[in-house]
């Protein structure tokens, strides 16, 4: 038998939406906490009229983009990390920040350690082009 998929052994689309909710949550929640990390990042989008809309495209796109990369069926057509993190100089410390949201939303999920590992190993090649630009 081939081995299932990353997608699959997450529990397909629901599972990488349970992933990518519980982790715009946890960015959320840090984002109200005195002396938030993320907050400056995510000032423009926060203070942004149609944020409900911003929201659900990021939401859409960050579904698309896990769902592709695991190897499911989903197809990512958002920008490219480099583009859509240009301007905003992430800092080690905020990539730190966020990538304990990751691994916290993680948990919850309840992945195993297998997939944990699989799925960091995902974001953190994407460090690169996201952090410093
Ligand atoms: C591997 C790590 C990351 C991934 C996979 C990721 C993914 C994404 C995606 C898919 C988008 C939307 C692109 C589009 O609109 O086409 C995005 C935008 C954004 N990301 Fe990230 N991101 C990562 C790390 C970070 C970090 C560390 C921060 C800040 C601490 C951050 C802050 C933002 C912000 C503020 C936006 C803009 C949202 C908007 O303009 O509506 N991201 N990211």
């Amino acid at each position: 038998d081939p081995t299932p998929t990353l997608y699959e052994r997450m529990g397909g689309l629901k599972g990488v939406e349970g992933f990518v909710d519980v982790l715009m949550a946890n960015v959320a929640a840090e984002t109200e906490v005195k002396n938030s990390q993320m907050l400056r990042t995510h000032t423009p989008l926060l203070n942004d009229p149609d944020k409900p809309a911003r929201l659900a495209r990021l939401r859409n796109n960050f579904i698309n983009q896990m769902g592709e990369a695991t190897g499911g069926p989903l197809k990512y057509t958002g920008l490219s990390m480099l583009t859509a993190h240009k301007g905003m100089m992430i800092t080690e410390t905020e990539w730190a920040v966020w990538r304990q949201a990751a691994d916290a939303s993680m948990a919850v999920n309840k992945l195993g350690d297998k997939e944990k590992a699989e799925l960091a190993a995902i974001l953190d090649e994407m460090k690169a082009a996201t952090v410093g630009h």
